[in-house]
């Protein structure tokens, strides 16, 4: 998927130059960050309401729509897919671990390279009574 995203997102940034009347990227581009977060939220509200209705294939299709939207308004903010997995790469590392690790074992180690520091100590778990003695 991210190969998709990545594509898309150098298809936007080579659309941003072009002609408003003919591309709806450029036209967003023209109009804007304050219209592509709205139409970025209108997607986001589309895919709720079809889910809550149970219509999968309308999920999917706007689900299209909402990473399109996505696409353009972190191309406006200058921010680049790698950022974004990157990001997500730094939580699956914590949060993976976290979710088990009692709030004490949760003690960043003192001196270490940035990706080691990002990562909390894994320790033997006790089972769930770990948590308890908190
Ligand atoms: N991936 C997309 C893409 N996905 C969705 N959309 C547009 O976004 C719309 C969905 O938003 P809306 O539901 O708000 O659409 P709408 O209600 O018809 O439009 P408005 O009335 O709200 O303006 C779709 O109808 C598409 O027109 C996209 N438009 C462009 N791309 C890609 O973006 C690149 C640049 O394309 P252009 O913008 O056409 O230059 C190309 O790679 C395209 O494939």
């Amino acid at each position: 998927m991210s190969d998709s995203l990545e594509r898309l997102y150098l298809a936007v940034l080579a659309a941003r130059d072009l002609d408003p009347a003919t591309s709806r990227t450029a036209r967003l581009f023209q109009r804007g960050p304050s219209k592509m977060a709205k139409k970025l939220a209108e997607e986001a509200i589309e895919v709720v309401i079809d889910a809550v209705n149970g219509d999968s294939e309308a999920v999917i299709r706007e689900s299209a729509d909402l990473l399109y939207n996505l696409t353009v308004l972190w191309a406006s903010a200058g921010v680049r897919p790698e950022d974004v997995w990157r990001e997500m790469t730094r939580r699956e590392d914590m949060l993976g671990i976290a979710e088990k690790l009692p709030k004490s074992a949760m003690k960043l180690p003192k001196v270490a390279s940035p990706r080691v520091a990002a990562r909390r100590p894994i320790v033997a778990l006790e089972g769930r009574t770990a948590r308890k003695r908190h």
